[in-house]
C-alpha cells in the first residue's frame, strides 16, 4: 500500500480547527447570496487567487472579511456540517473545533445564533457520520482583557457545551500575559485551556502559555525548537503540540516543507499532531497535511502511525473512548 492510500482510511483526530475557516469560497458565495451580502469577489476563482499569505496578519485580514456572510443559526450549522462530512471523508473520528465568538458579536450576531448553529451541526456530525466533536471558544488576541472577560460571561449560559477556551489572532505583540487572567477564571470554571503559541511569536510566549495561561494543550509551537530548556520541558511534561504544516507554509512560517520542524519534533520525543488550521484557506484538510509532510520529510509509515496515535491521546476524550479511538489505529495498522 502507498503512504498516501495508508493515510487516507487511517483513524485519525483533528485537534486544530477554526470552523470559520473551513468556510469554502463556494459556500462563501451561498450565503452571501442567500443573506444578500455583498462579496468583494465576482467568482469563486478569484476568491481562491485572492489567497496569496505573506505573513499571519495578511491572513487574518481576509479571514474575517469572509466570516461577513454567516449571519443566521442555519449558516453556522451549515458551516459546520460540510467541514464534518470533508473530515469524515479522511477518516477523523473525533474533532475539536475553535470558533471565534467576537468575529460574530462584534457585528451583531448573537452568542446564542452561533452555538446554537455549530452544536447543531456537531449533533448531525455525531448521528449521520460518527464523528465526535467539541468546542473551543478562543479570544481574539488583538482585542482587549476586558473584551475577553466578557466573552466568557457571555459563555456562561453554554458551558455545558463548551470543552475549553483558547487564544488565536495576532500573536506577536499580544502575549499570553495579557490575557493571564481570563484564563485563571475559565480554569475555575472547570474549562481546559489551549493557547496558540511560537507561531509567529517567539519563545517567551511559549514559556508564558505554559507558565502564566496553564494550557493542557498547544496550539503550533514551531518556535519552541529555538529554546532547548523548553524542548525538554514540553517533552518532559508530555505537551501535545497541535501542528498545521500546510498552514505554515501559507503563512510563511516555514519556507519550504522540506524545512519543516516535525521530524524534530518526533526525534526529540515531542507529541506532536497533525491538523489543517483553516483548510479552506490553506488549500487542505488534514489528509492533505498528512501526504503533503510525509512527501516533503519523508515520514515513516510508523511516524504516521505515531502522528494519528498523539491525536487521540491529546484530545479531551475520556480514557475510555481514547482506548477505543486507539484500538481503531491499531486494527487498521495490522491489516
Ligand atoms: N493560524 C492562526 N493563527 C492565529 N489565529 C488564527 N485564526 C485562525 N487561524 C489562525
Ligand atoms: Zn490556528
Amino acid at each position: 500500500m502507498t503512504m498516501d492510500a495508508y493515510i487516507a482510511d487511517l483513524p485519525k483526530a483533528e485537534l486544530h480547527l477554526h470552523i470559520e475557516g473551513s468556510l469554502e469560497p463556494e459556500l462563501m458565495f451561498e450565503l452571501a447570496r442567500r443573506n444578500r451580502v455583498a462579496i468583494p469577489f465576482d467568482t469563486v476563482e478569484a476568491v481562491r487567487a485572492a489567497y496569496d499569505f505573506s505573513n499571519l496578519q495578511d491572513f487574518l485580514d481576509i479571514y474575517y472579511a469572509g466570516a461577513e456572510v454567516l449571519r443566521t443559526e442555519q449558516d453556522f450549522q451549515d458551516l459546520a456540517l460540510a467541514y464534518f462530512r470533508r473530515a469524515a471523508a479522511d477518516r477523523v473520528r473525533h474533532a475539536e473545533i475553535f470558533f471565534d465568538p467576537q468575529t460574530h458579536t462584534d457585528r451583531g450576531i448573537p452568542f446564542q445564533v452561533v452555538i446554537e448553529g455549530l452544536t447543531s451541526g456537531m449533533a448531525a456530525a455525531r448521528t449521520e457520520l460518527d464523528v465526535s466533536s467539541q468546542l473551543i471558544l478562543c479570544f481574539l488576541r488583538h482585542l482587549d482583557e476586558d473584551a475577553a472577560q466578557a466573552t466568557l460571561s457571555a459563555a456562561e449560559p453554554w458551558l455545558d457545551r463548551i470543552a475549553g477556551v483558547g487564544l488565536d489572532s495576532s500573536e506577536v505583540g499580544h502575549p499570553p500575559s495579557k490575557f493571564q487572567r481570563v484564563f485563571d477564571r475559565a480554569g475555575a470554571m472547570g474549562l481546559k485551556r489551549v493557547a496558540h503559541a511560537g507561531e509567529e511569536g517567539p519563545p517567551a510566549y511559549v514559556w508564558e502559555a505554559l507558565d502564566l495561561l496553564k494550557i493542557d494543550r498547544m496550539d503550533h509551537g514551531n518556535r519552541s525548537m529555538e529554546d532547548e530548556a523548553l524542548i525538554q520541558r514540553l517533552a518532559a511534561s508530555g505537551m501535545t503540540l497541535t501542528v498545521c504544516p500546510l498552514s505554515n507554509l501559507k503563512l510563511c512560517v516555514v519556507d519550504d516543507l522540506a524545512k519543516h520542524p516535525v521530524p524534530e519534533m518526533l526525534r526529540r520525543g515531542l507529541h506532536v499532531t497533525l491538523n489543517s488550521d483553516d483548510p479552506a484557506y490553506f488549500g487542505g484538510y488534514v489528509n492533505d497535511n498528512y501526504r503533503a509532510l510525509a512527501a516533503a520529510v519523508g515520514l515513516t509509515r510508523e511516524q504516521v502511525t505515531q502522528l494519528a496515535r498523539n491525536s487521540f491521546e491529546g484530545a479531551f476524550l475520556s480514557p475510555g473512548e481514547k482506548i477505543a479511538r486507539l484500538a481503531e489505529i491499531d486494527a487498521y495498522a495490522a491489516r
